[in-house]
């Protein structure tokens, strides 16, 4: 009898702690919204649903927007069951905001390197690309003031281009470059100018790949903190020299004077590599981006990974994800998403893809050596910042779904939202970049807009948690 009663006030204390903790949330959050008196209030810029919906707003203007288009046709009945369980999903018995001692991108018990993994010595020599590509970490590609970083940037801008290949096996144009001493760089050339958009009838797989927006990508990951990107560098080449006269084999076979007098080439791949979709330059002067070669796979070997979330990269079928409500309890019992870092990392990634656009997140990567307790490489924002004027909520399917994020991610997010804006310290970290300005200004406006969505995203998601767990305690007591 008396026992009974202990255990009972011990499970009442308990849960009356986790309510706490997460008020606690909801209170930093929402203080760290009322410094934005200046600005207009969240929920009045951004509308996920009405104030006494408590908390399922996200899921249901997710699914509103989402589900728009399946409503007719095929996938009647999987919508329908999607809608359904949109509207009953609760965010479950773990905390929506993942606090930093729970955190294993935080605790970092250890951090070793690839170069304390593999006992690799520098050379005296070495260069500042070797150098960084060592002091890649368990948990991050470099550290949070590496000057490596701004050195190699420097060099990929700078040093003679030796040799030039084009990139076997992808979809898109993409040349390996060699400079000097052994340093590569994956060079993505310009297509169009800044502000020209993707096409409207474009689906994200057909979409152009955007040179610019492989440099915004980096300073973006970079400054949001999760260092998770390779350096990219933009530079001005001259075809000619730089390419042309560096180059062999079958690519040279591509190479053609245009009607405009410009020199063009156009590769051989499987997407835009013809004469209608040439590369031209100006009249043969040609921008790109330039992204630092990661360690080649005899120092270290990459695992590559289906994303749980990936699109169905089929203009009429819809992936799994799209049409099943509980996705995410399925992925949250599948390793590596059951434990550790991982899923956070995705939902990290869905907020970063989310506010630069990019709806091509089929695979990703990571370092095999370091296991599953490692980061997730931010690879290929070919096609990030194509559209500014619109705001893609799918992207965001694996914060929506999952109601999960790490506390460390969302101070980030708070302290642009509440402070300098995301857009004036990306211009900022880009206004050093020898092709500066990187961005159209409608594509920097949109960071801030979509940011307030992330966040209200949130908002809604510890909301629910928070009513939920208010009424399990009220039944508690009764
Ligand atoms: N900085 C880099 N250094 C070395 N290899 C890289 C780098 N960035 C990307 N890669 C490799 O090149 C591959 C192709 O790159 P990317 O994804 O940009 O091309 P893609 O044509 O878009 O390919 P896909 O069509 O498969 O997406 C990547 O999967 C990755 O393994
Ligand atoms: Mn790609």
């Amino acid at each position: 009898m008396l026992n009974m009663k202990l255990k009972e006030r011990l499970a009442l204390a308990l849960s009356a702690g986790a309510v706490l903790f997460t008020l606690m949330l909801v209170v930093d959050l929402q203080m760290d919204y009322g410094y934005t008196a200046r600005r207009a209030p969240l929920h009045g810029r951004v509308r996920l649903g009405d104030d006494t919906d408590r908390g399922r707003g996200a899921y249901l203007e997710f699914r509103k927007r989402f589900l728009q288009k399946s409503s007719s046709g095929s996938g009647g009945n999987a919508s329908r069951e999607y809608e359904q369980s949109a509207a009953d999903t609760s965010a479950g018995d773990h905390p929506v905001v993942v606090p930093p001692h729970r955190d294993l991108n935080v605790l970092r018990p250890d951090n070793p390197t690839i170069g304390d993994m593999e006992d690799l010595e520098l050379s005296l020599n070495a260069t500042n690309l070797e150098r960084l590509q060592l002091k890649i970490s368990q948990h991050e590609l470099y550290a949070a003031r590496e000057p490596l970083v701004g050195a190699v940037l420097r060099d990929l801008a700078s040093l003679p281009i030796l040799h030039v290949e084009q990139k076997e096996g992808g979809t898109q144009l993409k040349l390996i470059i060699d400079y000097p001493n052994g340093i590569q760089a994956l060079f993505k050339p310009m297509r169009f100018a800044r502000d020209v958009q993707t096409l409207p009838d474009h689906f994200y797989f057909s979409d152009y790949e955007r040179h610019n927006a492989e440099i915004a990508a980096f300073h973006l990951d970079r400054i949001l903190g999760f260092r998770r990107a390779m350096p990219v560098v933009g530079r001005v080449l001259n075809m000619t020299t730089e390419i042309y006269d560096v180059t062999e084999g079958d690519i040279l076979k591509t190479f053609f004077v245009s009607p405009a007098n410009n020199f063009c080439f156009h590769g051989k791949c499987s997407y835009y590599c013809d004469t209608g979709h040439a590369i031209c330059g100006h009249p043969d002067t040609l921008e790109g981006s330039f992204a630092a070669f990661l360690p080649p796979d005899e120092i270290a070997k990459r695992k590559v990974w289906r994303h749980p979330w990936r699109r169905s990269y089929h203009k009429r079928r819809k992936a799994q994800w799209e049409l099943e409500s509980d996705y995410c309890d399925t992925i949250r019992q599948t390793p590596p998403y059951d434990s550790g870092r991982r899923l956070l990392d995705l939902v990290d990634m869905a907020i970063f893809d989310f506010l630069t656009g990019n709806m091509d997140r089929h695979h990703y990567e990571t370092f095999r050596m370091f296991g599953n307790e490692t980061f997730t490489l931010h690879l290929d924002q070919g096609r990030a910042f194509g559209k500014a004027f619109h705001d893609e909520l799918s992207i965001l399917a694996p914060l929506l779904q999952c109601c999960l994020v790490r506390h460390t991610t969302l101070r980030t997010l708070l302290t642009f939202h509440n402070g300098v804006p995301l857009s004036e310290s990306l211009r900022v970290a880009m206004d050093e970049d020898p092709v500066a300005p990187i961005l159209w200004e409608p594509h920097l406006a949109a960071l801030d807009r979509r940011l307030a969505v992330v966040l209200d995203a949130v908002r809604k998601c510890v909301d629910k948690t928070t009513a939920a767990a208010a009424a399990a305690a009220d039944d508690n007591d009764v």
